[in-house]
């Protein structure tokens, strides 16, 4: 008999076929309590999840008994208890590697827009307000040749970098918890602590994931270690910044202006404050959204399961300690 898989997310017709060759598979919106709830007998049954969003934590492992492999369409698993998973022996696959270029593609073009005001004189020529030549209040600032930090020299920071020194001549600073050869040798990049890279970089960019060491790493005190004309990107997790005090510091001029690609809450309620600020760049968390990479992604996260579930991983376990 074919293990009993529970998918929330929808899949490519093509991945979709596959899962079903190789699992009895139950389809369903989301894994809230009260989808739980609805379809308790397949969750208890089943073997495999799979799907991306959504808190993944002992209460809903209660539910799943049966569970012993989680796969997420996406790299970052913030939202998985990975102790609880560990302690139940159930496995954690993710998608990294896939989607790193896609992102540092996002986060370049965030580091472009907020620089050189896209979203906002786009906005303002499709208002008709371009009646004669633009004056200096609408002039950008540089990219090319500025100092970009990194907070998180993983494989998106290392991307990053790559795109920055090679593409924009940017000199590259870092900060990770541990050195990284790769970035300092190609990409010329110095490893520095926090404190200065907030104060000798134009452009501060987060890759971080999500943990308890990085939430709210960038809070009030660390806007105001930045140059004032300075700009803040962040495609990691939104709760790595300290939102509040970045509408503050955007409201008050400690900083220049922000890209941001996640949210502390997402989907970031339409009224929040730090939307209305003309200096900032706004995305609904697209890091990796393109069409090519998102299939790839749900490609990649298929297999991870087909894999897990045989007792077959090579890669892109977060947790392989447990198989052993
Ligand atoms: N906006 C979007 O759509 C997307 C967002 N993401 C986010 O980007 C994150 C990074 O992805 P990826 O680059 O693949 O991950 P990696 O694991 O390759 O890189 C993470 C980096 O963060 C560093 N880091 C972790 N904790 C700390 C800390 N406490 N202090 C300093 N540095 C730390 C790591 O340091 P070290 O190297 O020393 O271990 C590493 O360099 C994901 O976890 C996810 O949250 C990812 C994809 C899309
Ligand atoms: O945010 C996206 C991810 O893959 O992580």
């Amino acid at each position: 008999m074919k293990p009993a898989v529970i998918l929330y997310k929808s899949l490519p017709d093509d991945l979709r076929a596959k899962l079903d060759a190789h699992f009895t598979v139950t389809e369903v919106h989301d894994v809230s309590p009260e989808t739980v709830q609805q379809h308790a007998a397949q969750f208890a049954q089943a073997e495999g999840l799979l799907g991306s969003g959504g808190k993944v934590n002992g209460d809903l492992l209660a539910k799943m008994p049966a569970l012993r492999a989680c796969s997420t369409v996406s790299v970052g698993y913030d939202n998985f208890d990975v102790e609880a998973l560990n302690q139940r022996n159930v496995l954690l696959m993710h998608t990294p590697t896939v989607l790193t270029e896609t992102v540092a593609d996002t986060m370049m073009a965030l580091v472009l827009s907020t620089a050189r005001r896209v979203t906002e004189l786009d906005q303002w020529v499709k208002g008709g307000e371009w009646k004669k030549s633009i004056g200096p209040e609408h002039f950008g600032i540089d990219v090319h040749h500025k100092t970009l930090g990194i907070l998180g020299m993983g494989r998106i920071g290392l991307a990053l970098a790559q795109r920055a020194h090679f593409g924009f001549g940017m000199n590259i600073l870092y900060n990770a918890r541990r050195q990284h050869e790769e970035a300092e040798t190609r990409f010329g990049a110095r490893a520095c602590d926090l404190e200065t890279l907030l104060k000798e970089s134009d452009f501060v960019c987060i890759s971080l994931p999500l943990t308890e060491q990085t939430h709210h790493m960038i809070g009030a005190a660390q806007l105001k270690m930045m140059k004032p004309s300075a700009i803040l990107i962040n495609a990691g997790r939104g709760p790595v910044v300290d939102e509040q005090a970045l509408t503050a510091a955007l409201k008050d001029g400690t900083i220049h202006a922000a890209g941001l690609d996640v949210f502390e809450v997402e989907p970031v309620p339409a009224d929040a404050e730090i939307l209305k600020l003309p200096n900032v760049v706004a995305l609904p968390h697209i890091g990796s959204a393109t069409h090519e990479t998102r299939y790839g992604m749900a490609r990649d996260a298929v297999d991870n399961l087909i894999a897990a579930l045989s007792g077959k991983v090579e890669k892109n376990c977060v947790n392989p300690q447990i198989q052993a």
